[in-house]
């Protein structure tokens, strides 16, 4: 269990903003793009130079205004909403911890969430984000430059079983399971069923099949929720931890 680094008073702001992101999330039914929004601040993380990551840099217009965010701004302003009654928490805190939340609140697994990270306004270049339209390859490159694994990719994928896609915002349009709202694994479920009518898979789902290595993982989280919400929770905590050491 890493320690936090922030004293009592910090982590009581934590609490009380937990509190206030469950009614939010809930009442809003925003957990989707909630989750889409921490897993966007987190993932421009490099290992190599040490840049990016989650610290709330993607409040910045500069950064909301990249192709692969379009839509993230309501996000950002929701958490506006629990920043402006809750000072001290640093946007990189969060935003991570709306994403955890959101997890939560849809019936997935608990994550671990310890608070202190730091926040910036130094935003990367556009470009450290997966494209939709490529496959296992260019997977690879995306989620190894954030120090992630091929396992972290697969569970990490699980994350579209919530919300939908929607074409003024990436193109695609289209939820990936029948109950949007509910975090469990019917995504993979979904994967191996094949073409679903109405139901979206994006070429980097469907490379998630073609692929062994993720494949075997696919295949072990469709037949055992429980193995992929242990995974889930672990490769979502190494997310909002990237360049953040805790302990
Ligand atoms: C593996 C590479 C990934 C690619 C290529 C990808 C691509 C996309 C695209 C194109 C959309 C549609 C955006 C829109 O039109 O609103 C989307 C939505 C979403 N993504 Fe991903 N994604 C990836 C990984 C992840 C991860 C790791 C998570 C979280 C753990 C995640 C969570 C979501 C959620 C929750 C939505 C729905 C948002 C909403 O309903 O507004 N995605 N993703
Ligand atoms: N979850 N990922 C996304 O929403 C996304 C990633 C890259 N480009 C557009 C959208």
């Amino acid at each position: 269990m890493a320690i936090p680094v922030v004293d009592s008073e910090y982590l009581k702001q934590i609490e009380k903003a937990r509190r206030d992101l469950r009614a939010f999330i809930a009442n809003k039914n925003c957990a989707p793009i909630m989750l889409r929004l921490a897993w966007h601040d987190a993932g421009t993380y490099d290992v190599n130079t040490k840049t990016g990551g989650p610290n709330g840099s993607i409040r910045t217009e500069e950064e909301y205004s990249h192709g692969s965010n379009n839509g993230l701004k309501i996000a950002i302003d929701f958490c506006e909403e629990i920043k402006s009654k809750y000072p001290k928490i640093t946007y990189a805190d969060l935003y991570q911890l709306a994403g955890v939340v959101a997890v939560e609140v849809t019936g997935g697994p608990t994550v671990d969430f310890v608070p202190g990270r730091k926040d910036s306004k130094i935003s990367p270049k556009e470009g450290r984000l997966p494209n939709a339209t490529k496959g296992a390859p260019h997977l690879r490159d995306i989620f190894y430059r954030m120090g992630l694994s091929d396992k972290d990719i697969v569970a990490l994928s699980g994350g579209h079983t919530l919300g939908k896609a929607h074409a003024d915002r990436s193109g695609f349009e289209g939820s990936w399971t029948k109950e949007p709202l509910k975090f469990d694994n019917s995504y993979f479920v979904e994967l191996l069923k094949g073409e679903s009518e109405g139901l979206l898979k994006l070429p980097t789902d469907l490379a998630l099949l073609d692929d062994p290595v993720f494949r075997h993982y696919v295949e072990l989280y469709a037949k055992d929720e429980d193995a992929f919400f242990n995974d889930y929770a672990i490769s979502h905590k190494k997310l909002s931890e990237l360049g953040f050491n805790p302990n």
